[in-house]
């Protein structure tokens, strides 16, 4: 027992040296505060700075220009924004890629506190979070260490006052009591600012890694070609992956870091008041702990992940439902949604259900070894000098005069105050110790979100890049041996209701066209044609680099974009897409607001190209170039389309491939705008049905469509034919359109021949 209570004294007693470091601390805490109040201070307050000329309001204009302009390119890639943004460079994704291998599906289904985990979370916070000791994270982790220690040593400073006033109580100690209540008030100060400013940092730090795993995320992702992962990772709900789960593993990870520097601090404290047996018994009761918490504790790494992905199936629901509304509702199918969505939002909640009652079994344990086991030692180890140690020694704080050891309530008065600083000193820490316990089941549900992020970036760094087929810019576009087949994914499912958790579904499709091959010069325009789903739209997929070729002697080519910025593909799909952003924003995408001043076009140029797809009416209309809208509402399907051609007029690129895009449009406008385009110098690859689009054309790719994969390429013609071979349609039309009224015609002779005939 003397090995308890010795050390204990020896260490209190050691506790001194805080009361002649006490006041630098309270001038560094306070210096803290100060400055944390000025910088909150209203910022008219701060007027008269060089800053000032910020907080004048914006004209009109430069809001406009500024809502416009989401950047600016600096001259060493960066973007200037409100703050300098340096995408993740190439190479950097490049070293990363082997840290993040492909997870084992056991390991997704079944997140755990194991190696696995602690190699994924080595790979998220090394390659990532923290890529080096110079970081804005470190310096926040650090500040937040500080703090910590800070706090306590604050708490040790309290415990000791708090005896001190008992002990001047109890002995009617007027004078010194009241001078230990003006130095509780002032300790109160830095204690109260150590802990608010540990809530702060860690929601900083937080909100860092967030933002840092945000960016590297959007890059990772949002990758041009050839890798275009946004494309092709097949990743289910990955929407949910980057924005909910990245954050709750910020989150999740802010408030593990606390509990862990706890863990240090509060085990370094114990045991330099223990003694060698007690810091064993120490890690005893930890051991102890963990093991029953680890027997009673259910997966809850697994069921956080489960959870993510049902609200992520939930949320995906409810997007589909806004960005679908018309179609919907021109079916009238609310009720069919209503169905779809309720059956998503059962099964969350169920699941969420279901991990509240485990839960109800798994907190009652966990409170009962964490807060009465750990209270309970506390108590013991607060006994140990009360009642083995014969001391009347003091150990409180100095406050006052000291007390006459000739009166009789002194003894009684020294062992309140051990007894008083000692409960406070030794609950606290039991208390620590009891959080750092509840940490666990934190840090399960890290291990669940830790995989989530982990198989995100896994999918991502682990798609190969496309071949790139790239030639010199002047070089046509070409296809030889090629063999045009949907590709195959393997899709990611981590279901709650299969052990198995993890479904790799890929299974390979036989060839859509075969041996394919043409080139294609400028003024070399092509017609692709065939039946529905025989193939056009894929084969576009090939030339554009979206699919790889296959096929044993498959060779592709395709050249560079121009020197000049000028694009050497352009595709045009069958849906139209509207980006967010201004009526401006339509015509120049994919290009941003600074590349389009950077292109020296104007919006005269955007006035006329509006006026070559008959759209000249829509800046007045709506309000102006800058005007913002849900433009896939506003806009009807053929006015989508005729803008989607506007982005072809305004990029000018030297092959524009035109999928069905022009559908909903009338034939003579149709007609306006391929005239304009080839006027461009424009070579056109266009996927129709529409025979009346073949003499813009002069050659035509038909896919066959019996299943055979073939496919024929022939020569339309001169442009005097192919007019002549318009002029046939067009008269062939005219004579189908009357077929019907000839049809009448007979029915009408039919009724008036039976009524002849003799009855
Ligand atoms: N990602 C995919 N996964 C599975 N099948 C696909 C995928 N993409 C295309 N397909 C299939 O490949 C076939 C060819 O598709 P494609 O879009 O090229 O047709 P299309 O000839 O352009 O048809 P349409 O005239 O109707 O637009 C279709 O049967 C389609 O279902």
């Amino acid at each position: 027992m003397a090995t308890f209570s010795k050390p204990l004294l020896d260490s209190l007693r050691q506790l001194r040296h805080y009361k002649s470091s006490r006041p630098l601390l309270v001038l560094v805490a306070t210096i803290l505060l100060l400055r944390s109040r000025l910088l909150s201070l209203p910022k008219k307050a701060r007027k008269g700075t060089p800053n000032a000329k910020k907080d004048e309001p914006l004209s009109t204009g430069e809001l406009a220009d500024v809502l416009q302009q989401v950047y600016e390119k600096e001259a060493d890639g960066s973007k200037t924004l409100l703050v300098n943004i340096q995408e993740t460079p190439k190479s950097t994704f490049a070293s990363d890629a082997p840290h993040f291998p492909p997870l084992p599906a056991a390991a997704k289904a079944k997140p755990n506190i194991d190696a696995t985990f602690l190699r994924q979370l080595r790979a998220i916070l090394f390659r990532i979070a923290f890529p080096s000791l110079r970081t804005k994270e470190t310096a926040i982790v650090v500040a937040h260490s500080f703090f910590l220690v800070l706090r306590t040593v604050l708490s040790v400073v309290v415990a000791r006052l708090d005896g001190r006033l008992a002990r001047d109580l109890v002995s009617a100690n007027g004078k010194g009591f009241l001078r230990g209540l003006g130095l509780w008030f002032l300790l109160a100060i830095p204690s109260t600012y150590t802990n608010s400013i540990i809530r702060h940092l860690q929601s900083k730090l937080s909100l860092s890694l967030r933002t840092r795993l945000t960016r590297y995320t959007h890059d990772l992702y949002l990758s041009s070609a050839p890798e275009l992962r946004y494309y092709r990772s097949g990743l289910e709900g990955v929407d949910q992956y980057i924005t909910a789960d990245i954050e709750a593993w910020s989150d999740a990870f802010g408030n593990i870091l606390k509990p862990s520097l706890d863990l240090i601090l509060f085990t370094s404290q114990l045991s330099r008041s223990l003694g060698v047996r007690g810091t064993i018994l120490l890690f005893g009761n930890y051991y102890v702990t963990v093991a029953i918490l680890r027997a009673v504790t259910p997966a809850f790494g697994r069921l956080a992940a489960v959870e993510a992905k049902l609200e992520g199936e939930y949320r995906a629901g409810m997007g589909r439902v806004g960005r679908e509304a018309e179609e919907i509702a021109f079916y009238d199918g609310g009720h069919r949604e209503k169905d779809i969505l309720t059956r998503a939002y059962l099964r969350l909640i169920k699941h969420v259900n279901s991990i509240y009652k485990i839960r109800i079994a798994y907190e009652w344990t966990e409170d009962y070894v964490i807060k009465y086991l750990w209270s309970a030692a506390g108590y013991g180890l607060i006994a140990v000098p009360l009642l083995f140690t014969r001391t009347t020694r003091s150990l409180g704080i100095q406050t006052g005069t000291p007390a006459k050891e000739d009166r009789p309530d002194d003894a009684i008065a020294g062992r309140t105050e051990t007894y008083v600083s000692n409960r406070r000193l030794l609950l606290s820490l039991a208390d620590a110790g009891g959080r750092l316990m509840y940490a666990y089941k934190d840090l399960l549900e890290l291990a669940g979100l830790t995989t989530r992020l982990y198989t995100l970036l896994s999918t991502l760094h682990s798609l190969p890049s496309l071949p790139a087929h790239e030639i010199e810019a002047a070089g046509d576009i070409s296809l030889s041996n090629v063999d045009v087949v949907v590709p195959t994914y393997s899709q990611d499912t981590l279901d709650d209701e299969s052990e198995s958790g993890l479904s790799d579904s890929s299974h390979s499709f036989p060839p859509l066209v075969k041996n394919l091959s043409l080139a294609l010069k400028d003024g070399d325009h092509l017609m692709i044609t065939g039946s529905n789903g025989v193939g056009k739209t894929a084969v576009a997929r090939v030339l554009a680099g979206l699919w790889a070729p296959q096929g044993l002697e498959a060779d592709v080519r395709r050249p560079k974009d121009g020197e000049d910025g000028r694009k050497s593909v352009f595709v045009v799909p069958q849906r139209a897409y509207m980006v967010t952003g201004s009526l401006l924003d339509q015509i120049i995408y994919p290009h941003s607001y600074p590349e389009y001043l950077e292109s020296g076009k104007t919006e005269k140029d955007l006035m006329e190209i509006l006026e070559k797809v008959f759209l000249a009416y829509l800046p007045e209309r709506e309000g102006g170039w800058t005007t913002r809208k849900e433009w896939r509402d506003v806009l009807s399907g053929g006015e989508k389309q005729r803008m989607a051609m506007a982005r072809v007029f305004y990029h000018r690129p030297r092959y524009a491939i035109l999928d069905e895009c022009t559908s909903a449009v009338s034939s003579d406008v149709e007609g306006r705008m391929y005239e304009h385009a080839k006027n461009l110098g424009i070579t056109l690859i266009t996927i129709s049905l529409r025979p009346s689009l073949m003499k813009y054309h002069t050659h035509l790719l038909t896919l066959s469509g019996d299943g055979s994969a073939r496919w024929t390429l022939t020569q339309v013609g001169t442009a005097e034919e192919r007019m002549g071979i318009d002029r046939e349609i067009s008269s062939l039309e005219s004579k189908l359109a009357d077929v019907e009224k000839w049809e009448e015609r007979v029915k009408e002779l039919d009724v008036f021949l039976s009524a002849q005939e003799p009855a």
